[in-house]
């Protein structure tokens, strides 16, 4: 592997002091070409990297408000909009299950693109803040599609084939504001995060640090999702979070992310860079046939999820879960 040269952050077209400063320590995640061995090795082993020259989706480089304004159809897309600059995700489904007095803190509004992007171009501070989120299917126009098409199938299809991944299940087109950010979860899913326009701060952690993370629990909206705020973190109900480490880098244009299924992540939209405009791959993960102990993090993680879900069903009761398990592990197995 070439000598890494440290590039002064101008060269980079961003400055490191506009990044967040957070309470825990990161190595940089390794930047590789894709036709380096150690690249696939690296996916192989389920770690994230970042390939510089993939091409995946150089077709797309030119997606920039004008353009997708002009070819993304007349329909109507999924924006997400939050009084503060924080976009966590949550899921409507389990709002009505797990209790009436959870106030979601995003609400989504649909909007055509030209609708979208004038509400960028009027924002002023202390707006409230919009995401958009578009699954690309063939609601978008001609031009899209054929951008599309013109992806790098052919890389990723043989990725796919050597990793035993399933299904493409979904390519998210996402066009957030500056300083937008999508606080720490883990999807359970394999990602390919394609950076198109402008620049993402990318911080993951190992899938290991879920006792570190403090996920909600399975059943609550915000299932998969960390209770921690990095900007004010509470260390007396989080004192895990003291111990963390993680990896990160800063995506431009042209830049592809592998983030690992089961891996910890924030993103966000540098701030002062103008808005972004990402795609993701997102592949479901098959289950392991030879099951070999001791069990990986990730497969632990699962473990926990269906005992969860479990105790969920035989107890009704969420309130009813958690004593259950403090009954079961206090005095017990600590
Ligand atoms: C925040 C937002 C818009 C959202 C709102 C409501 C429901 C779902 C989602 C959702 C899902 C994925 C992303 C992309 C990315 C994070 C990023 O790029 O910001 C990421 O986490 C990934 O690719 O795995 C972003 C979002
Ligand atoms: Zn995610």
């Amino acid at each position: 592997m070439g000598r890494t040269t440290t590039m002064n952050s101008s060269a980079l077209g961003w400055d490191k002091r506009q990044l967040n400063k957070y309470f825990f320590n990161t190595e940089p995640i390794p930047r590789l070409s894709c036709h380096d061995p150690l690249a696939e090795e690296l996916i192989a082993q389920e770690k994230p990297v970042v390939l510089t020259d993939t091409k995946l989706c150089d077709s797309a480089l030119k997606w920039d408000l004008d353009y997708l304004s002009e070819n993304m159809g007349s329909e109507k897309y999924m924006v997400f909009v939050s009084k503060d600059n924080k976009f966590k995700y949550y899921d409507e489904a389990k709002i009505r299950q797990y209790s009436s007095n959870f106030i979601p803190p995003t609400r989504r509004v649909d909007m055509s693109f030209p609708e979208f992007v004038r509400k960028l171009q009027e924002w002023k501070e202390g707006d409230e803040r919009i995401y958009l989120q578009q699954g690309l299917n063939n609601t978008v126009g001609q031009a899209i599609v054929m951008d599309f098409l013109q992806f790098n199938w052919e890389w990723l299809n043989v990725l796919q084939k050597k990793n035993n991944w399933g299904p493409l299940t979904s390519n998210l087109l996402l066009v957030g504001m500056e300083s937008n950010i999508t606080p720490v979860h883990y999807d359970e899913q394999q990602n390919f995060f394609c950076q198109l326009i402008g620049y993402k701060r990318c911080i993951l952690f190992a899938p290991e640090y879920y006792d570190r993370l403090y996920p909600y629990p399975v059943y609550h909206p915000h299932d998969r999702q960390s209770q921690v705020d990095f900007e004010n973190p509470d260390f007396e109900k989080f004192p895990g979070m003291a111990h963390l480490e993680g990896v990160e880098t800063v995506l431009g244009p042209g830049e592809v992310l592998h983030i690992p299924m089961y891996w910890w992540h924030q993103i966000e939209s540098l701030p002062n860079l103008g808005h972004t405009v990402s795609v993701n791959f997102w592949y479901k993960g098959v289950p392991t046939e030879r099951v070999e102990h001791p069990l990986k993090p990730q497969q632990k993680l699962a473990v926990m999820r269906n005992i969860e879900k479990m105790l969920l069903e035989a107890l009704k009761d969420p309130a009813e879960v958690g004593p259950l398990l403090r009954a079961l592990v206090i005095g017990r197995y600590t």
